[in-house]
């Protein structure tokens, strides 16, 4: 194993992944670097979920390596790889996923829950980002009350909540209204800038590519070549919202 560059927090090398006899990885490779946004696009089926999930552990890729902080994580085990989910990696879905049961607040603070925080302060660290995300109105109200892009903002803070180093963010505008995708897509970038996280955005946004700091475009399973000029876009990528993240 060879170490990855210090200058990006997550690398990847030569990653290949099939899902039973269905190949979705065939040989990519990427770094990300601190607080950089970068964008993952490409058609249907072309891998980027496979990607997001080896990226952030939640699959061990049948070869290649990844990297979190010049660490691997491919060879951690199952149980680490949790672990570091749970403090490092936060992760929206396409489908907000929240618990019916529980009120906004408490689906936000799932995250600080499951690793043993206290109740007072991942309450409270929820609210803070329910706060910012300009959701504080639905706190107490449950999923079932909200509409669609109010639940995805909370799966936002729900993301947000451990602080993580790096957000994952799958297609995460992908049923919402034009307007409401625009709005949704702005917080994640808004918290990305404010918190200086790196974010790996899989999406088929033109706004999304547009807010990136990079973008690169997959196909088949592997990458097509940079699919915009970073000049430009990364001055665009910078450009702040009114949300109060
Ligand atoms: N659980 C699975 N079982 C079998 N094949 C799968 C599974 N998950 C993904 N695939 C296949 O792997 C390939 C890559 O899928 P993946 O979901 O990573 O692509 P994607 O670019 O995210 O697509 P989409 O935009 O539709 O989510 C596709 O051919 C897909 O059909």
């Amino acid at each position: 194993m060879v170490a990855p560059p210090d200058n990006d927090v997550l690398w990847a090398r030569g990653l290949h992944h099939a899902h039973g006899q269905s190949p979705a990885l065939t040989g990519i490779s990427l770094g990300v670097r601190e607080g950089e946004i970068l964008a993952v696009t490409g058609p249907r089926g072309c891998g980027k979920t496979t990607l997001l999930k080896c990226l952030s552990g939640q699959l061990v890729p049948d070869s290649g390596e990844v990297w979190f902080n010049s660490h691997p994580v491919h060879t951690l085990s199952a149980t680490s790889r949790e672990r570091l989910r749970l403090d490092r990696f936060g992760w929206i879905g396409t489908e907000p996923r929240l618990v019916p049961e529980l009120t906004a607040r408490e689906n936000a603070a799932l995250p600080l829950l499951v690793r043993g925080d206290g109740r007072r302060a991942a309450m409270q660290a929820a609210t803070e980002w329910l706060e910012r995300l300009d959701v504080a109105d639905c706190a107490k109200r449950r999923p079932a009350a909200l509409d669609r892009a109010q639940q995805q903002r909370v799966a936002v803070a729900r993301a947000l909540t451990t602080t993580p180093q790096v957000l994952f963010a799958d297609e995460p505008t992908a049923p919402l209204h034009r307007a409401d995708a625009a709005q949704v897509l702005r917080t994640i970038v808004n918290a990305a800038r404010s918190h200086a996280l790196s974010v790996v955005l899989a999406t088929q946004e033109a706004e999304a590519t547009t807010l990136a700091d990079r973008t690169i475009a997959l196909l088949d399973g592997r990458r097509a070549g940079a699919a915009q000029a970073e000049g430009p876009a990364e001055t665009e990528g910078r450009e702040e919202c009114s949300l109060s993240v």
